[in-house]
């Protein structure tokens, strides 16, 4: 049997709910081989993240380095980058020619409010890494903030994945997650030519610590097998909804999803639409 392989470059969540953590439990249990080269080490739990600690960009370079001259992957993620110089490196890596899928998750600031990417970092990783990827997944936050549009209307949302196109990506994700008084949450892909809906119920929930993280690692595990953009994005969205449906009360604050929910969930909710741009 030959492993498929996926790589997280991202950060570590020392309370395993997100980061590293999550992407490795996700592709574990999508039966997808995983590899990690850290970028940073955060001290975070369910309340909120108490420390930031960059690792060196020899070592951040140095295990990608080695990750990929022996092992191989047939997809890679990228969560919290942190700054230029590790965006950089990555970059480095992502303009050789026989770089695998790169789906790049633009982590900018935790659900709790600690900055896990400079802000002085946000443009460098739209202009250097945006146009290595077959997809970024920003959520509302991230895209408002890429674009100084407000993501308020669905129009809108359109225009942003429009705007953030031009970068170039792939195709554009833009998670519904943040939608606040709403019964339903839509994501939006986006390739240039269709604009593809994926709606589901919204799960009323505190505990989703890592949601965006193990949607995007969910993604680069489906992308890894060799399915379709949009049959990766549908696939790690029931993945994602099973996960949340059974997440529950670790530690005092905002809990982690339940990765392990799919094996014994039947289904998800989950409707589509396409429409041609
Ligand atoms: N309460 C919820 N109910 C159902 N799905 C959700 C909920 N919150 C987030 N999701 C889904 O989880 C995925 C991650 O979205 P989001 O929370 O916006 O990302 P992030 O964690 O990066 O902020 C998306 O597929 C989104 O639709
Ligand atoms: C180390 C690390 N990386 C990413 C995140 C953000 O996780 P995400 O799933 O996007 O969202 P929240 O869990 O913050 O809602 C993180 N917290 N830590």
């Amino acid at each position: 049997m030959t492993y498929t392989k996926a790589l997280t470059i991202a950060g570590s969540d020392s309370g395993g709910g997100a980061g590293i953590q999550a992407d490795l439990k996700t592709f574990q249990e999508l039966e997808v081989y995983g590899m990690s080269a850290i970028t940073a080490l955060t001290a975070q739990n369910t309340v909120g993240v108490q420390g930031v600690y960059p690792a060196s960009t020899e070592a951040l370079h140095a295990q990608i380095e080695s990750v990929l001259s022996d092992i191989g992957a047939d997809a890679i993620k990228t969560g919290m980058l942190y700054d230029e110089e590790r965006i950089d490196i990555v970059a480095s890596f992502a303009k050789k020619s026989n770089f695998p899928p790169l789906i790049v998750d633009p982590v900018m600031i935790s659900t709790s409010g600690t900055p896990l990417l400079k802000e002085e970092a946000k443009q460098a990783m739209m202009e250097k890494l945006f146009p290595h990827a077959v997809l970024i997944t920003p959520n509302i936050p991230e895209a408002e903030a890429m674009t100084n549009i407000s993501a308020s209307s669905l129009k809108a949302r359109k225009d942003i994945a429009r705007e953030l196109l031009t970068f170039g990506s792939e195709a554009v994700l833009i998670k519904g997650g943040h939608e606040e008084d709403a019964d339903e949450i839509t994501d939006i892909l986006f390739d240039g030519a269709e604009f593809h809906y994926f709606t589901s119920p919204k799960i009323s929930t505190s505990h989703t610590h890592g949601t965006g993280c193990t949607f995007a690692a969910a993604i680069t595990a489906y992308t890894a097998m060799g399915k379709s953009m949009h049959d990766a994005v549908r696939a790690a969205k029931i993945f994602v909804y099973q996960a949340l449906s059974r997440a529950e009360t670790i530690g005092s604050g905002a809990g982690p999803v339940y990765h392990a929910a799919h094996r014994t969930a039947e289904g998800a909710p989950v409707k589509m639409e396409v429409e041609r741009e």
